[in-house]
């Protein structure tokens, strides 16, 4: 493709080079292919400028940057925004998407939410699809992800494919890392949810000021007037969504507690729980309408309200969104029954951040007629703030804790377990997640339940470099058959 054609306007290129043919994008020197256009981009970590010879060793055409190197063997273009001129040139040199996009942000419920919006539309007949945390789920074909929003030539590659495969209708998750590193820019975003915002990512965002911006980007910068925003209007932060949205000329379709059932929005009017399910009334343009939803958790209403309003606003009949809400299934590791003992449920649940495991432990409480277990820990390399946090919010809301790994990376892991176990009173601490898990198991009695959280549907375990086999399923799966043997 002609340099030109790739990169319009986002980029200064002489006249001389427009006509330049590259064959394929790179981010990454080490990914460079014969003929590839690179961008030198300044991370976190290092800077892809360093890499540029590399690159061009490697045999790429050209290169994309913020800043000319003092030698470059091939053409160097100047953009003032290399990561948002990559997505833009990531979205013409993979033209094909889904004719119907729905993005999702929020502190938690993203990955809850495309995979509901995902199954509404496939209920009424749509190829669907849905991106995020846990990967490609498409008709075709699942894939595992390892980033929640993927980088921007990954991102833009899946949806070429899918869209050429079928696929009409796309639901998939903005996080906020992927909205400042401008990973979505590009994709033709139709609709924008937004479920909550709470503590997360402080080791990358320097403010909340800063994490919330980010997120607001979806609605100030990529949607385009006249698409819908569907905003969670029950939170502190969801007034200053709303305004983002109507400030840019969005459909604002507000849902909850406080939501607009009277006009486009989706009131939720009442709750009646009912065993493992919910049984809803809701308002929307002024209609009363009843929803059995087949989920535990207040958290869940939250995000099948948000998941129905997206469907709505791409233009799906309300009556038969609301009549799909029915036949919703929870997406792997949220909030999932994968067991009992003694009549004790046990849930595996994917609450790594404060607010999530606050919400989780609030949800099971009226299946606790006796106790209420936790076992959890916290993450390496990541927020090391959250972590007393998360001991205060165990010991506030369960009545028997166990801290054990999560994803220690390249931190200590009795270091990560010792910060949580400051504030977790009365907690124990055990190290090994499956011996904590059988631990758990072994004293459940009847009214008891029983919360895994912290890595949901996560099959590896990161210790060190190395990612070993781990699954809580699993874990709890063979804990069980220990104790019927
Ligand atoms: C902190 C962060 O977000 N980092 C992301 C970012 O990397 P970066 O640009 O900062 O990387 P860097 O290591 O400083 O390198 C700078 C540049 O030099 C290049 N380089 C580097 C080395 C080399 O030999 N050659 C070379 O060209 C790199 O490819 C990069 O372009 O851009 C990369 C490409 O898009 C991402 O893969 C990478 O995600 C890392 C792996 C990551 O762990 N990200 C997590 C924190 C993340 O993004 N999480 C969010 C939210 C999760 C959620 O809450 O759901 C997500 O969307 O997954
Ligand atoms: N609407 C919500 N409000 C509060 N907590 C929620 C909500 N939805 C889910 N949770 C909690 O957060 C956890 C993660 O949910 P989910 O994967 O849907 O969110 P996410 O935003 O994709 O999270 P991540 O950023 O970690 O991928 C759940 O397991 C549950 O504990
Ligand atoms: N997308 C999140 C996932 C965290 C999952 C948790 N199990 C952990 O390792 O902290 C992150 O990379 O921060
Ligand atoms: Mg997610």
């Amino acid at each position: 493709m002609k340099l030109r054609d790739l990169l319009g306007n986002d980029a200064a290129i002489e006249p001389a080079l427009s006509g330049l043919d590259v064959t394929g994008l790179a981010l990454d020197s080490r990914m460079v292919r014969h003929g590839d256009l690179f961008f030198a981009l300044a991370g976190s970590k290092t800077d892809g400028a360093r890499f540029i010879d590399a690159a061009i060793a490697s045999g790429a055409a050209a290169v994309v940057g913020d800043h000319a190197p003092v030698a470059c063997k091939v053409p160097f273009i100047a953009a003032a925004n290399p990561r948002r001129a990559l997505a833009l040139a990531a979205a013409k040199f993979f033209p094909a998407q889904p004719a119907t996009i729905a993005a999702v942000t929020g502190t938690s419920g993203k990955t809850s939410v495309a995979a509901f919006t995902r199954l509404i539309w496939e209920r009424l007949g749509h190829a669907s699809a849905s991106i995020g945390t846990i990967g490609l789920v498409s008709p075709k074909r699942t894939v595992y992800g390892s980033l929640t929003t993927p980088d921007p030539i990954a991102l833009h590659r899946q949806l070429d494919e899918i869209a050429r495969e079928g696929v009409t209708h796309l639901a998939f998750e903005a996080s906020s890392h992927g909205l400042d590193q401008y990973r979505l820019d590009g994709v033709r975003v139709s609709a924008g949810g937004f479920t909550n915002l709470s503590r997360d990512h402080m080791d990358y965002h320097p403010t909340v000021a800063h994490y919330l911006a980010a997120k607001l980007r979806l609605f100030r910068e990529l949607i385009p007037p006249g698409g819908a925003a569907v905003i969670s209007a029950d939170h502190d932060c969801s007034a200053e969504a709303i305004g983002a949205a109507k400030t840019r000329g969005l459909r604002v379709m507000a849902v909850g507690r406080n939501g607009d059932g009277a006009g486009e929005g989706i009131r939720l009017v009442d709750v009646e729980v009912e065993g493992f399910s919910q049984k809803l009334a809701i308002e929307h343009r002024g209609k009363p309408y009843s929803v059995r939803l087949p989920l535990v958790g207040a958290f869940q209403i939250e995000n099948a309200l948000v998941s129905a309003g997206l469907a709505i606003g791409t233009g799906s009949d309300a009556v038969n969104v609301f009549a799909s809400l029915e036949h919703l299934e929870g997406a792997k590791g949220r909030l999932e029954r994968v067991g009992e003992r003694n009549g004790a449920p046990i849930f595996v649940d994917y609450a790594h951040k404060p607010d999530a495991l606050a919400k989780a432990l609030q949800a099971l409480r009226p299946y606790a007629k006796r106790r209420l277990i936790v076992v959890f820990g916290a993450g390496g390399d990541r927020d090391v703030g959250k972590r007393p946090i998360m001991g205060e919010i165990a010991a506030e809301n369960a009545d028997g804790i166990i801290i054990t790994d999560d994803n220690p990376r390249s931190e200590k892991p009795e270091a990560i377990r010792a910060a949580i176990l400051a504030t977790a009173k009365g907690a124990r601490e055990i190290g090994d997640r499956a011996a904590a898990i059988r631990a758990a198991i072994d004293e459940l009695e009847a009214g008891d339940a029983l919360l895994i959280a912290g890595k949901g549907h996560e099959t590896g375990q990161i210790v060190g470099g190395e990612v070993l086999p781990f699954s809580d399923h699993e874990a709890v799966a063979a804990a069980l058959a220990s104790r019927v043997a």
